[in-house]
C-alpha cells in the first residue's frame, strides 16, 4: 500500500484544492507557533477546514498544552484531527478525548535520540498516530516543525517496528529522498510542508514530482 500523505502548512483555500487534487489524504493548518514559516489565523483555518471533502482529513496543529487550552482551539477551528506539536506534560489526552470523542489525535515526537523512541513508544499507547519530526523543543524560542530538516531515520525505523498506532515520517521530505525515507522507515504516512514550496507559496511541479516519486 502507497504511504498516505498529508501536505501542511496550507494556507488558502486554494492550496487545500490544490494539495487534495494531487492526492493528499490530509491538510495540515498550522495555529500559532512560536516560530516556523506556515502559521495562519485561527478564522483561516476555520475557512480552510469547512471546505476539505469528508475523507480528506483536517489537521490543526496546536502548540498549546494545556487540556482546556487544546480543547478550546479546536473548538474555535472545528478540525477532525489535533496534531500536537510539543510535549503535553499532564498527559491529559485521555481527558481531550473524552472531551472531544469524534477527534483523533496525532502527537508529534521530535526524533533526537534513544529517549524519542522510549517516549514515541509510550505515547503510542495514547493517540491515534504518532507523526515523528525534526524539531527541536529544547531551544530558547522552541522549534516545532517546518524545519526543513530530515532527522535520525533509523531511530525512525525502530518506531514504526513498535507502535501500536499508525506514524507519519515528516522533517526535510523531498521528492529526491522519499523513496529513500520510505524504504529506510515504511511509515504509514508522509508529511511536508517546505518540500513542495518555492518562495512560501504551494509549488504545483513540486508537489506533481512528489506524489510521482512516491508512486502515486
Ligand atoms: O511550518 C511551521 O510553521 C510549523 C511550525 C511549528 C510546528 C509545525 C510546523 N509545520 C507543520 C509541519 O508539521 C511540517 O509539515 C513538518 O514540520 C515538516 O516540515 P518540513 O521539514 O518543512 O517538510
Amino acid at each position: 500500500m502507497l504511504p498516505k500523505i498529508k501536505i501542511c502548512c496550507i494556507s488558502s483555500v486554494d492550496e487545500g484544492k490544490i494539495a487534495i487534487s494531487y492526492g493528499a489524504s490530509a491538510l495540515g493548518l498550522v495555529g500559532y507557533m512560536p516560530s516556523g514559516p506556515g502559521v495562519i489565523t485561527d478564522e483561516m483555518i476555520a475557512s480552510i477546514a469547512k471546505t476539505v471533502p469528508p475523507p480528506v482529513a483536517t489537521f490543526l496543529l496546536t502548540s498549546e498544552t494545556r487540556a482546556e487550552d487544546i480543547i478550546a482551539h479546536q473548538q474555535k477551528v472545528h478540525t477532525n484531527t489535533i496534531q500536537i506539536v510539543d510535549a503535553l506534560p499532564e498527559r491529559s489526552y485521555a481527558y481531550i478525548k473524552k472531551q472531544l470523542p469524534f477527534v483523533k489525535l496525532v502527537q508529534v515526537i521530535h526524533v533526537i535520540d534513544d529517549a524519542s523512541v522510549d517516549e514515541a513508544l509510550e505515547l503510542s499507547e495514547e493517540v491515534d498516530a504518532l507523526l515523528l519530526d525534526s524539531g527541536n523543543p529544547n531551544l530558547a524560542i522552541k522549534e516545532l516543525g517546518g524545519t526543513g530538516r530530515v532527522h535520525n531515520w533509523q531511530l525512525s525505523r525502530r518506531i514504526v517496528e513498535r507502535s501500536k498506532v499508525p506514524v507519519f515520517l515528516a522533517g526535510g521530505l523531498r521528492a529526491d529522498n522519499v523513496q529513500q525515507a520510505i524504504d529506510a522507515v515504511q511509515p504509514y504516512g508522509l508529511d511536508l510542508c517546505s518540500g513542495v514550496r518555492t518562495n512560501g507559496m504551494l509549488d504545483k511541479q513540486k508537489l506533481d514530482m512528489f506524489f510521482k516519486a512516491v508512486g502515486y
